[in-house]
């Protein structure tokens, strides 16, 4: 993956997608696609995207028995997107379901979308994990059990936040991709994301790929806090 920014779409319709691209025109982006979107717009909406030269994660967190998860991939790799995921929760015979779901669904001589885990959501806390999910270990040893999970199930990495990534890494290689959401200039308000970090704190951290989406999608000037993100991913601390 050469490019490190994914800018999540989160947003209801196409016109606020176009709206919001406007000053992008001339730049292609690595973009995400999740529920609020995909369940509005559906596939026509990927479709447009691609035209538009962007690549894109399809980030639909697939969660369910293994057959299930196994024939929605299947479908999913015919749009031709570049990054799916699933939640590790699932188990590891459901991750392996996913990835034969995707060999299959991907047309001859095209690349299969690369698959993900979502280990614990950046809006997890330790005490969410403790009391809700009574999950008694701590978050990154919790994490770094569902990474090394999808690791064993053939999966192309995870999605965690950039502060689990070095144990990560240490684990499961340098290949292993590090998606990490709950990214946050110094300044920005965490809104409902728990596990935090800087795009600087991110690259420091060895993340792979970073996911912004309300640091840019909700700026005065999108474009310019797009730049800020590329100027700080690539050293310049603000604090
Ligand atoms: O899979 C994801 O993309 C994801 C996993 C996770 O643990 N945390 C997380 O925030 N995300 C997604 O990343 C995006 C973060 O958005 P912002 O908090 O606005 O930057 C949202 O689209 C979430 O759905």
């Amino acid at each position: 993956m050469d490019q490190p920014f994914i800018v999540a779409l989160d947003f209801a319709s196409k016109q606020e997608v176009n709206e919001f691209l406007r000053p992008f025109s001339s730049t292609s982006l690595f973009v995400k696609v999740g529920m609020e979107l995909y369940y509005q717009e559906g596939s026509t909406m990927i479709a447009e995207l691609k035209e538009q030269g962007h690549r894109i994660f399809l980030d639909l967190k697939l969660h369910d028995i293994p057959n299930t998860v196994k024939q929605a991939m299947k479908g999913l790799a015919r749009l031709g997107v570049d990054l799916v995921n699933v939640h590790a929760a699932g188990g590891t015979q459901m991750m392996q379901a996913a990835l034969e779901g995707l060999e299959l669904g991907t047309p001859s001589g095209a690349r299969r979308p690369h698959c993900i885990a979502v280990t614990q959501l950046t809006s997890t806390s330790e005490q969410m994990l403790r009391d809700e999910l009574w999950i008694a270990r701590p978050m990154e040893e919790t994490v770094l059990h569902y990474a090394s999970l999808a690791k064993e199930s053939g999966l192309d990495g995870v999605v965690c936040s950039a502060k689990e990534v070095p144990l990560i890494r240490e684990r499961c290689g340098e290949q292993f991709l590090t998606v990490t959401p709950g990214i946050r200039f110094a300044n920005d308000d965490k809104n409902d994301q728990v596990r935090v970090v800087t795009p600087y704190e991110a690259r420091k951290l060895g993340a792979s790929l970073i996911v912004v989406g309300r640091s840019i999608t909700r700026a005065f000037d999108p474009y310019a806090a797009y730049e800020r993100l590329q100027w700080e991913w690539n050293g310049g601390e603000r604090r």
